[in-house]
């Protein structure tokens, strides 16, 4: 039989994607510099002031513009608002969480994503820490409320929650909850347009057990990203939570499905490059095709919007705008949360997220009530039956609606019969399906309550056994991994692979296959380190055997880092009144870079520590992976003055033993290329080959020949100046490692108006520097030349940047072991300032001596290994080569050029004394004075000034 009916879908109209951005407080590091304020808010409008690079004000305006910057207190731990002006998670949530809960109830497909640079909220607004939880949870606690409650009014109502969480991580979709790790297909089908094959869905019954999977996901997350040396934040994870809802309406069935997708983005700033110095790597741009891919989707819905036509919209050019196809393209209602920082070190970031987030606000989308196929049909079917019997009661039939197109006409009988049929098919039909739901749902609660049985398993453990927890970078991956330790138990610990099986199996780098044993016994943990294995305990570079204590910091390789919980000891502990120091991962890292927390030290000071403790471990990762890889290139830190301040920052060498060059890195520049080796790592990891043919204009582990690298630097003090005092110096060109590369010829001359220098005959006089402000101050600056430049550079020069320059001065490109610059460069400051004073007491002037390096290539037959080169010259600990300031350097390089210049008169002497010597010979033991100041006459060109003292001395005492 074949019924014809009008399809009764009701299309919503379009409807634009819901934008709304929020704005941060300063962050711990960001107040620590001083940073200044460049976001301000007024109702749904977000200004933007470009305060360090002076350009015009800009403003976006959104669905909502949320200030959490300032105005709230801190109420045991939840941020309260303390004026009208502040949004706290609740008020996100109102706006935007609400719709979300409603319209995933009416049966729509809905999506929040958050967009933003890393460490500017996305998580903070999606998950929230602590107190203050964010959209998803307070979504989640709402829906299952409102579950039970719908419940409770109708019993015969089903509602089922679905669970899925994954990730995409260079290009690759992972399902989170699968017990292995395997690239999932994403494959498409003309009625659930693009999908992942063979994604796990879990049945969820409450709040706790969605959070209780998300840990199990981000846990599996935390091994994958150990293992491929990945920092969290260059993977986008989506959560997706199906709600089925079953609702009994009249006589029929009605099944609505919405999928929630939450979203939690990679950076942003992983989607263009990094360096904002002008530095930047051509390695560190678009590193995550993912994210770029959806910035074009996003700008070609946009203009589809605005009514361009021909727009094709690239979906299909990555993972992510594939699986988020529906959210933008179409049956989605779509909320986008793009988090700001509000500082102006990150202008060019934040308003990079704002230019998205207005192009995303263009975006509209049609979302339709998801109703199961089956049930559409029944309903369908029913109100097709209930015309019919209007039809029938009002004696007019369209008997086309119950036969054939080619069937004759047919009794009414007929038709009622043909109509009961159906009804009868339907029921029948429906009764399948309901047993179906209810095995399923049956199936469900069994997992449900295995699942719990497990939780409650380790919730208990986790208060009586003694076990190790992770610690990580990324605050929500902390305590995700868990290896307990059953009294009695002798643990091995270390890579996958070992016969027997090691009980605790770890990845990641610098992880032996045997790499040490932990046993407990009667509540003492004991820890026994195989030789040659890394193991650091709260700092230290452990061996052998030692008792793990409560609270203790273990790294084990390169970058597991763990923190041991003794319940029992902790319990002891507490009641004696101690309390334990809750260890951060960063706090751990800087307890093995041996650097203490710096309490009383100055801020720049404390600010390079924390650099340090930074970077550290990222250079033994890296180095790590160039021994992996055997790219035969190693990294270090290194710290250097800061130009014109006598502050310090760190920065990282990366020498090539192919070629014995080596080049620095800003902190910036090497992060973004040590993004570029994780993916490298990555492939070599999976066996994929395609790392090996990368062009090395490409490769992160090679550098450009041509790059100019600093020799060294010599720093030179203008305090003179305030005096209107000359200084001519020769002073020592030391490298970053404190290596003597030369001396440098630095002269400066205090000049009239005119440009003439002044001289004593001037009799200008200053006692006070301060007395100088508000007049003109000019000086001549000059190079001349460079001596003793080490023979491996070509095309030297030398720049500096004075006082508030952002720009070089710089001499001409000299080859040659002594450069002769013969720079001349007048410097003013028209009239002086307080601050000009206060740069010419407290800074120096930092000349940099930068070349081209002439490489050295490897001697014939060398075939030593990456690690083997290392191990030659390898120090365990990363403690930074150098740790000179600014003034000290510069007292060093002056001592350096006193002591040479105290060598070569001391030459000098012996040469006179070797000529007294040879003259006492022939006089036999007695040199008239006469003869000596001859001797001495003869040779003094050659012997200077020391010896001109003493001749006239001579002269006087002849003449005498
Ligand atoms: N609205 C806010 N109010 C108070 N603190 C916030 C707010 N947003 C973010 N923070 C804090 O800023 C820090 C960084 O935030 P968050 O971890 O959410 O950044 P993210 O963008 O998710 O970073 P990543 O990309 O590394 O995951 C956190 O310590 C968080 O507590």
């Amino acid at each position: 039989m074949c019924i014809v009916y009008k399809r009764l879908v009701k299309m919503a109209e379009g409807e634009s994607v819901k934008v709304a951005v929020r704005v941060r407080p300063f962050n711990s590091r960001e107040k620590q510099m001083n940073a200044k304020l460049c976001i301000r808010m007024e109702g749904a409008t977000t200004y933007i002031n470009d305060i360090d690079g002076g350009d015009e004000e800009k403003f976006f305006t959104f669905d909502y513009s949320y200030w959490s910057y300032d105005g709230f207190d801190d109420v045991d731990g939840y941020l309260t608002p303390s004026n009208d002006h502040y949004a706290d998670q609740k008020k996100v949530f109102d706006d935007v969480g609400v719709g979300i809960r409603d319209n995933s109830w009416n049966g729509f497909n809905c999506s929040l994503f958050a967009y933003g640079q890393t460490g500017s909220g996305k998580s903070y607004s999606i998950i929230g820490y602590g107190k203050n939880k964010g959209v998803v949870p307070l979504y989640c606690e709402d829906l299952f409320i409102k579950m039970a409650e719908l419940q409770q009014e109708n019993p015969d109502n089903q509602y089922q929650v679905q669970f899925a969480m994954l990730e995409i991580y260079n290009e690759s979709v992972f399902d989170l909850l699968a017990g292995n790790r395997k690239a999932l297909k994403i494959r498409q089908s003309k009625q659930r347009g693009f999908f992942v094959q063979g994604l796990e869905k879990t049945p969820v019954g409450s709040y706790k057990e969605i959070e209780d999977r998300m840990a199990e996901g981000t846990a599996n997350r935390t091994v994958a990203a150990t293992k491929m040396n990945a920092t969290s934040s260059r993977a986008h994870t989506v959560v997706e939570l199906t709600l089925t809802q079953k609702i009994k309406t009249g006589g029929a069935n009605m099944t609505k499905t919405s999928v929630v997708n939450l979203v939690d983005l990679a950076g942003s700033e992983r989607a263009a490059s990094t360096g904002a110095t002008g530095a930047t790597l051509k390695q560190g741009a678009a590193i995550n095709k993912s994210l770029s891919a959806l910035g074009n989707v996003i700008a070609a819905l946009a203009a589809a919007s605005e009514g361009k036509k021909k727009v094709i919209v690239p979906f299909r050019d990555s993972s992510l705008t594939m699986i988020l196809k529906n959210a933008l393209g179409g049956n989605s209602k779509t909320v986008m949360i793009a988090a700001l920082s509000p500082a102006s070190v990150n202008y060019e970031e934040t308003l990079s997220t704002l230019r998205f987030a207005d192009r995303a606000k263009q975006i509209k989308t049609k979302a339709t009530v998801n109703e199961s196929p089956t049930d559409k049909l029944i309903r369908e079917l029913k109100e097709e039956n209930d015309k019919l019997k209007k039809m029938l009661e009002g004696g007019v039939i369209d008997q086309s609606m119950v036969k054939d197109e080619d069937e004759e006409d047919i009794s009414d009988e007929e038709v009622q019969a043909r109509l009961q049929a159906l009804m009868d098919e339907n029921n029948a039909e429906k009764a399948s399906m309901e047993q179906e739901w209810k095995e399923k749902l049956e199936e469900a609660q069994k997992a449900i309550e295995a699942l719990k049985a497990e939780q409650s398993r380790k919730q208990e453990m986790m208060t009586t056994t003694p076990h190790i927890m992770n610690l990580n970078d990324d605050e929500q991956l902390c305590g995700m991994i868990v290896f307990f330790f059953e009294d009695g138990s002798e643990n091995k610990v270390g890579a996958k692979g070992a016969e027997p099986p090691n009980e605790i199996e770890l990845s990641g780098l610098e992880i032996e296959t045997s790499h040490c044993t932990i046993s407990h016994s009667n509540g003492k943990l004991l820890m026994v380190v195989t030789d040659e294995a890394k193991v650091y305990v709260n700092g230290e570079y452990v061996s052998g055997k030692l008792e793990l204590m409560h609270g203790d910091r273990l790294l084990l390789g390169a970058n597991n880092m763990f923190t041991v919980v003794n319940p029992g000891e902790r319990e002891t502990a507490e009641k004696a009144g101690i309390t334990y120091h809750k260890f951060t991962y960063h706090d751990a890292m800087a307890e093995i870079q041996n650097l203490g927390s710096g309490d009383d030290a100055q801020k720049g000071e404390e600010l390079l520590q924390q650099d340090i403790a930074e970077l550290g471990p990222m250079i033994g990762e890296v180095n790590a992976m160039s021994c992996a890889m055997d790219k035969k290139v190693k990294f270090d830190i290194v710290v250097m003055p800061e130009e014109g301040k006598r502050r310090r920052t760190a920065m990282v060498s990366m020498f090539s033993y192919l070629t014995s060059c080596s080049y620095l890195l800003s902190r910036e520049e090497f992060i973004s290329r040590k993004y570029k080796m994780e993916e490298m790592y990555q492939q070599f990891v999976e066996g994929d080959e395609t790392w090996k043919s990368v062009p090395s204009s490409e490769d992160p582990f090679v550098e450009d020949e041509n790059k100019e690298t600093t020799i060294g630097t010599v720093s030179i003090s203008l305090k003179s100046l305030g005096y209107l005092f000359e200084q001519e110096q020769t002073l020592t060109i030391t490298n970053y490692q404190g290596a003597q590369k030369g001396e440098l010829r630095v002269e400066y001359y205090p000049v009239k108006e005119d440009g003439s220098i002044i001289t004593e005959e001037d009799d200008i006089f200053v006692d006070d520097p301060d007395s100088l402000v508000g007049q003109p101050l000019r000086f001549i600056l000059k190079i001349p030349y460079a001596r003793g430049v080490p023979k491996r550079f070509e095309n030297v020069f030398c720049r500096y940047r004075y006082f508030l320059d952002t720009d070089y001065t710089t001499t001409g490109h000299v080859t040659g072991q002594n450069p002769e610059f013969n720079f001349s460069q007048s410097h003013s400051c028209v009239p002086v300032t307080d601050q000009f004073i206060d740069y010419l007491e407290k800074q120096s002037l930092v000349i940099e001596v930068v070349g081209t390096q002439i490489p050295v290539p490897v001697k014939p037959g060398d075939e030593r290994t990456t690690k083997q080169l290392m191990a030659s010259n390898f120090s365990v600990n990363q403690t930074p080569i150098a740790l000179m300031d600014p003034e000290k350097q510069m007292m060093m390089s002056e001592l350096e050029s006193t002591k040479r210049r105290a060598k070569k008169q001391q030459n000098k002497l012996i040469k006179v004394q070797e000529l007294i010597d040879a003259a006492k010979n022939e006089q036999s033991e007695t040199i008239s004075v006469v003869d000596l100041q001859r001797i001495l006459e003869s040779n003094a060109d050659s012997m200077g000034i020391a010896v001109a003292g003493l001749l006239a001395a001579l002269k006087f005492k002849s003449r005498k």
